[in-house]
């Protein structure tokens, strides 16, 4: 087995995020050749740059980032929340906007938020869900599901939702209405705590360019 002190491992989630991400450490130069979420190959090198991917499944990027699998990894905020994992936040990535929040079908719309007391909500972020509900005093139960989470109370499943909106036509294509905002998520660089002491050079390295990048391609929007 290779040494993995001799590497910087970066975990990068399948989906949405994942050309992104890969695309933005490429102007940075890291990247490997056959890089791509469709790979079967679950580890791609760069032996030149001594640098290692892993292509994972999204909620499972906290995960490797916090055990040291990998020592940095990409994921969004909503996602690294939920995970409750400990990691560094190191930067904004600013991509992968979108928020977090409580919807019901538009047709049984009740008066107010707490008229939900005591009632099932589904939810991909049953923790972030909680919290919000326990700072509004209420109580709820919380029916976890993997995807398609409007669907929840369509089919009488639950009375509501907790979901992330980006958008607008999801909720809009299935009679939906957001009663209720509860975060703003980006995509996030996330390290591990022993990484970032072990291999500090390399990771702030990486860090600063890559904030310079994301300036430099925010100075050209707004001038735009
Ligand atoms: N419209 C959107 N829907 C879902 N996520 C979005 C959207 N816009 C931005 N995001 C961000 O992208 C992240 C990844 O979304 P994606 O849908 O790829 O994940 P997933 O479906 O949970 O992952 P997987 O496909 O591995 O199950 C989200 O956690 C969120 O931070
Ligand atoms: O506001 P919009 O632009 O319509 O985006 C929001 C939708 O996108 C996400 O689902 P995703 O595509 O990740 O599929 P999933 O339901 O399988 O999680 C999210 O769960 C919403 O359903």
């Amino acid at each position: 087995m290779k040494n993995t002190m001799d590497y910087l491992t970066i975990a990068l989630p399948k989906g949405k995020l994942f050309s992104l991400s890969a695309d933005l450490l490429a102007k940075a130069g890291y990247t490997a050749e056959g890089l791509s979420d469709k790979s079967r190959k679950l580890v791609i090198a760069n032996e030149e740059k001594k640098i290692r991917f892993i292509v994972s499944k999204t909620a499972d990027v906290p995960t490797y980032v916090e055990y040291g699998a990998a020592d940095i990894g990409v994921i969004g905020k909503d996602v690294l929340l939920e995970s409750g994992k400990d990691v560094y936040e190191l930067l904004d990535l600013g991509f992968g906007r979108c928020h977090l929040m409580m919807a019901v079908p538009k047709a049984e719309k009740r008066a107010k938020l707490v008229d939900y007391d005591h009632t099932r909500v589904a939810t991909k972020f049953p923790h972030i869900a909680e919290q919000f509900f326990n700072k509004h005093g209420m109580q709820m139960e919380y029916i976890k599901l993997n995807g398609s989470i409007e669907l929840g109370p369509i089919v009488g499943l639950s009375e509501s939702i907790v979901d992330i909106v980006e958008t607008g036509t999801t909720l809009r294509e299935n009679d939906l209405e957001e009663i209720a905002y509860i975060l703003d998520a980006t995509a996030r660089l996330i390290v591990n705590r022993v990484s970032f002491k072990l291999k500090f050079d390399r990771i702030n390295q990486l860090t600063e360019e890559l904030r310079k990048i994301l300036e430099l391609e925010q100075q050209a929007k707004a001038g735009a």
